[in-house]
């Protein structure tokens, strides 16, 4: 917890208990730096005491490390009291919180008739600092649990209607079996996890379910869409800004998604989508465990697990400097490929029933079956979309449905153009046969070596055709 949180508060304390006692005041934080000041010190707001050396045997340094008051009426004759500013006396009281200091108050006389109060009501003084001290510890541990309410308040507000379960991740595929164990295994360490897969595969549910297994699920779960923040504000959006950093910046400045998700974990969706420059302070930052905070001057620690997702191909936007290939390394780590339905074909039967359990409670209407032909035309639908598509086809169906099944007419338009345009070839022509046939063994075959750029180049290999020609054939099959 660091007191430049509630730097405004610490201040408006500093100019309070200069206004009762008429005693110069200065309050610094865990690392020296001055928070809040009067008089002399209201300049030295930003500066070091001590030089911010935590080590040293000066006097806030050590009442920093022991906790304890610390009280002179002769600072110009003590050896660790680093007198600057003929300081005639001073009263030191450490702001604690769980019997840990986190800064001090420092109350300080440079008058004779100043330093001659201070020896006369030395109880009272101390006993008042202590009740500040107490006050500005207790603000600062009221600011933190509201920072980690509305943590929690927006990640139950973004997160969606599914509990974040692996449990929840519906599949039967062995490919997702093995994607679920591998993200299972990984849930238990820190490193950093690069999920790839086109557009709703699952990848934002998935980063969700191994932090919900993962040792840090008592703490935030923090998302942020690379994508969809203008450039200009992704950067303070992720490092935060310190208090006046910019035309239009609030005024106590702004905690960044890092130092929100201090101690948890930062889903960073649509990792391909970040710009450049800001790549490079992204990885700094990943290998420092600092964010620098915009027109900040320290950079602050933190303790944060990283997921990336993204629906692009990271290696190609290499090729073509899109992409940093140090960062992409820094990221891929563990990296967890989530592949398209159509390559899955055995899970779309059962995300149906369970797009239908959850849509038909949502809408609060008694559908719970499909017709066996509608149920064909969905089965061989290719979803593009992918699991969101069939959520969204689901919904629209059982809104149109007046029945307990949901029938052929109640499908979208899209699905049922591609059955009639079926239906037309099956038991037909033996060029569309085997294009059917051709279809699912390549689609099979890449779902083993991935869809990379690596991936193709093995399939091709495993199917004995050249790569140009396996290309063609995707493209022919539509299933580029
Ligand atoms: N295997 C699954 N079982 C149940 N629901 C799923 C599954 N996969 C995805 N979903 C659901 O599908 C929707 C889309 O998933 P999600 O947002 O995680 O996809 P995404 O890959 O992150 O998409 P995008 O790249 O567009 O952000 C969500 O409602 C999610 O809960």
């Amino acid at each position: 917890m660091t007191l430049s949180l509630i730097r405004d508060t610490v201040q408006q304390a500093a100019q309070a208990i200069t206004a009762a006692l008429d005693l110069e005041t200065e309050i610094v934080d865990e690392s020296l730096k001055i928070i809040g000041g009067t008089g002399r010190y209201a300049e030295k707001i930003g500066s070091y005491e001590e030089n911010g050396d935590l080590d040293s045997p000066f006097v806030y340094a050590s009442c920093l490390r022991n906790g304890r008051e610390y009280i002179t009426f002769e600072p110009g004759s003590e050896t660790f009291y680093a007198a600057k500013e003929k300081e005639m006396a001073e009263i030191c009281c450490p702001i604690q919180i769980e019997q840990k200091a986190i800064g001090l108050i420092g109350l300080i006389a440079f008058t004779p008739q100043q330093r001659q109060l201070m020896i006369e009501k030395t109880s009272e003084l101390t006993t008042f600092l202590r009740i500040m001290a107490e006050l500005i510890a207790g603000k600062l541990v009221i600011s933190q649990s509201n920072i980690h309410l509305q943590n929690t308040l927006s990640s139950l507000l973004s997160s969606s209607d599914e509990s974040a379960s692996f449990q929840n991740i519906i599949s039967v595929s062995d490919v997702m079996e093995k994607v679920k164990q591998r993200a299972l295994q990984v849930s238990q360490s820190d490193s950093t996890i690069l999920i790839t897969g086109e557009s709703g595969t699952g990848k934002d549910l998935l980063a969700r379910c191994i932090h919900e297994e993962s040792p840090r699920s008592d703490k935030p779960f923090v998302s942020v869409n690379c994508a969809a923040i203008p450039e200009m504000l992704l950067e303070s959006e992720l490092f935060g800004y310190e208090k006046g950093a910019f035309t239009g910046a609030q005024k106590g400045g702004k905690l960044g998604k890092f130092q929100l998700a201090d101690h948890g974990t930062l889903f960073l969706d649509e990792i391909g989508d970040m710009p450049l420059h800001l790549q490079v302070k992204l990885l700094t930052c990943l290998q420092n465990h600092q964010v620098d905070p915009v027109g900040g001057e320290t950079p602050i620690n933190v303790d944060v697990r990283i997921i990336a997702a993204t629906n692009k191909n990271l290696e190609e936007m290499i090729e073509k400097k899109q992409f940093r290939e140090d960062l992409y390394f820094r990221l891929n780590v563990i990296p967890i490929y989530l592949p398209p339905l159509r390559q899955r074909p055995e899970d779309i039967e059962l995300l149906l029933t369970h797009a239908i359990r959850k849509f038909s409670q949502k809408l609060d209407k008694p559908v719970s079956a499909i017709e066996p032909e509608a149920l064909s035309a969905l089965l061989s639908y290719h979803w593009p979309g992918n699991v969101r598509e069939v959520e969204n086809v689901i919904e629209y169906a059982i809104n149109m449905e007046n029945s307990s099944s949901i029938g052929l007419s109640s499908l979208p338009d899209k699905i049922l153009s591609r059955t009639s345009a079926a239906a037309s070839t099956r038991g037909g022509l033996l060029k569309d046969q085997l294009a059917c046939a051709e279809r699912e063994i390549i689609a099979e075959c890449l779902s083993r070596t991935g869809h990379s750029l690596e991936g193709k180049r093995k399939a091709a290999e495993i199917l004995g055709i050249s790569e140009s020609t396996l290309y063609r054939r995707l493209r022919a099959l539509d299933l580029l």
